[in-house]
């Protein structure tokens, strides 16, 4: 809510205006301020600046609602707002599926499978309801140039065979999801910005951003700080935009090894060599590529590894649900779980990434 726009706010025009003279545009610019300071920017006495802070926090706020009214909401959204994977276990666990308003990471290692479970949520976002999509465009930012219609298409054919044998149809669907490409950070941050109109003029029912740690390398920044002041930006950002536009938000998200990323040091490692059981231990130096704060910042983290001779999606942070792993594997249909029961995941699995025998440490 921080990046509210003033501008959306339907503030008492006076103050609207006084706010947009003086620069302050959004919910964190007016409420950062001391009053006493507010007062020298607005160039006002301490009641318009305390009206200001008032009027302000209302609008940013989001309004308290009873647990029965939350309820109804899911009874009249249907599923609760979500958007079902068709990966039946996975949905279950997640109340219904990817929830809308929220943010969901995806992250794994290399050629784990997450970029084919993008393009899967993507055709799903362009479906027509009726066949269990969001029946919306799609905004796909690919920031590594992974994004193929031709696989999309494929993975549509194989899946829905019923529904893709109508004249036309897989078409439609592609033309429904508009892809994006940013060569550097600075782009992505334009293109976020741009992004609230590009939602509202396209009727956009998901935003899918694969991948989000890509988006550092691209930069080739060498200073930790520098790497993650513009990630916290658009890490906040997408949280905003999820929130207004009610739409499901999923950021892929990878691994790495720990020596590029000097002082990724968190709490989170401490115990890293307890209970490892497959492979010798949390001794890897390899971590997730984006810092804690995402790890705390994102709603629903799927965890995609590998070990025993299966690849995994771990629900590894839930509000809804305790950690599961479902064994799957990428198919020309796309991703398939191999079973619907999930397998309970405790202690310190819950917060690992395994690849083929080794443990990455989630942050
Ligand atoms: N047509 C297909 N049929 C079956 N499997 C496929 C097909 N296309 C891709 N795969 C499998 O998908 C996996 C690659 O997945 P994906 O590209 O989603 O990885 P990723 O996790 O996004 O990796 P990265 O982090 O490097 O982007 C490989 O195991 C590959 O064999």
């Amino acid at each position: 809510m921080a990046n509210m726009p003033v501008s959306e706010m339907r503030l008492p025009p006076h103050l609207a205006h006084l706010l947009a003279a003086r620069r302050l545009d959004t919910a964190k610019d007016v409420l950062s301020l001391p009053e006493v300071e507010l007062m020298a920017v607005l160039d006002a006495g301490l009641p318009t600046a305390r009206a200001a802070v008032a009027h302000v926090s209302e609008a940013a706020c989001p309004p308290c609602q009873t647990a029965l009214a939350l309820l109804e909401e899911r009874v009249r959204l249907g599923g609760g707002g979500r958007l079902a994977t068709t990966l039946c276990g996975l949905d279950e666990a997640l109340g219904g599926g990817i929830p809308m308003g929220k943010l969901t990471e995806v992250v794994g290692p290399s050629g784990i499978g997450k970029t084919q479970f993008c393009l899967k949520v993507a055709l799903l976002g362009a479906l027509p309801e009726y066949y269990g999509g969001l029946d919306g465009r799609v905004l796909y930012i690919d920031t590594e140039s992974k994004f193929s219609s031709r696989r999309m298409i494929e993975i549509g054919q194989k899946s829905f065979p019923q529904v893709f044998r109508q004249e036309g149809l897989a078409q439609k669907m592609a033309g429904r999801i508009l892809v994006t490409r940013p060569t550097s950070l600075a782009d992505f941050t334009k293109s976020l910005e741009q992004m609230k109109v590009t939602l509202l003029q396209h009727d956009v029912k998901l935003l899918i951003v694969d991948s989000m740690a890509a988006l550092t390398s691209l930069e080739n920044e060498r200073a930790t700080g520098f790497r993650q002041h513009p990630l916290r930006w658009a890490l906040s950002f997408l949280k905003s935009i999820a929130e207004f536009s009610r739409i499901p938000v999923v950021v892929t998200n990878q691994v790495r090894s720990q020596s590029n990323v000097d002082g990724y040091h968190f709490s989170f490692e401490v115990d890293r060599k307890d209970g490892d059981n497959c492979t010798g231990g949390f001794d890897s130096h390899l971590v997730a590529a984006l810092g804690i704060q995402w790890a705390h910042a994102v709603t629903v983290r799927l965890v995609f590894e590998s070990h025993s001779g299966h690849r995994f999606i771990k629900v590894a942070k839930s509000p809804m649900s305790p950690a599961v792993a479902f064994p799957f594997v990428v198919e020309t249909s796309g991703i398939t779980l191999l079973s619907d029961e999930g397998i309970d995941v405790t202690g310190p699995e819950i917060t690992s990434i395994r690849c083929q025998g080794k443990n990455v440490l989630a942050q």
